[in-house]
């Protein structure tokens, strides 16, 4: 794993993403700072943009997480799991989802149908990273709030992670060769 970092492509180092997450907290403030928003982290890949993203928002809001997962340290995904389900009351409240990554798209709209099922007056999504391909579970599926475009590679750091690890690299990093 040591190797794997020290061998990566670095597509985005930090400051690159520190500019991305001021941008999309000043969209997401343009919209949302008078509505008194419930944030939602998708865990575990959305805890560092959730972190990131909320320390720029002037304004009140609450936070609570989901954990829905589906690639679970593989490279490929699979099938939608939910392990936890929101906590705080979503009915008549505005609703964001947070989350790392848009890749294919299954998990932001099976949370998103979740949402909408549960009463929200709206829901919208911000993701620090959308994958670019033609591969959409929904096609055409983005993201309300958006940081950076990736390509057709996997990607780690920032909050994803490669087999498990490197969530904590500090910026957006693909392997070498994949
Ligand atoms: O757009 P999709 O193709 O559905 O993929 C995106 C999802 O994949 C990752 O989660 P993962 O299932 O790996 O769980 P994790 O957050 O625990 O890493 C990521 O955090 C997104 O939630
Ligand atoms: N870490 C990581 N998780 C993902 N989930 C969906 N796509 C990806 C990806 O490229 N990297």
């Amino acid at each position: 794993m040591t190797r794997l970092m020290a061998d990566a492509d670095c597509l985005f180092e930090l400051p690159a993403v520190e500019r991305a997450l001021d941008d999309m907290a000043t969209r997401v403030s343009a919209d949302l700072s008078e509505r008194l928003p419930v944030f939602y982290c998708v865990m575990n890949g959305g805890l560092i943009t959730t972190g990131h993203l909320l320390t720029r928002l002037g304004f009140p809001l609450k936070v609570d997480y989901l954990h829905a997962t589906r690639y679970r340290s593989e490279l490929r995904g699979g099938e939608l799991f939910w392990r936890v389900s929101p906590e705080v009351p979503m009915s008549g409240r505005h609703v964001v989802i947070v989350d790392d990554i848009l890749d294919e798209g299954t998990t932001l709209a099976a949370i998103i149908d979740y949402c909408r099922r549960a009463g929200a007056a709206s829901v919208s999504s911000a993701v620090l990273v959308e994958k670019q391909h033609q591969r959409k579970a929904v096609p055409g599926l983005r993201a309300d709030y958006c940081g950076l475009e990736v390509e057709d590679r996997y990607v780690f750091g920032f909050g994803m992670d490669y087999k498990g690890y490197w969530r904590n690299a500090p910026g957006i990093f693909a392997p070498r060769g994949l």
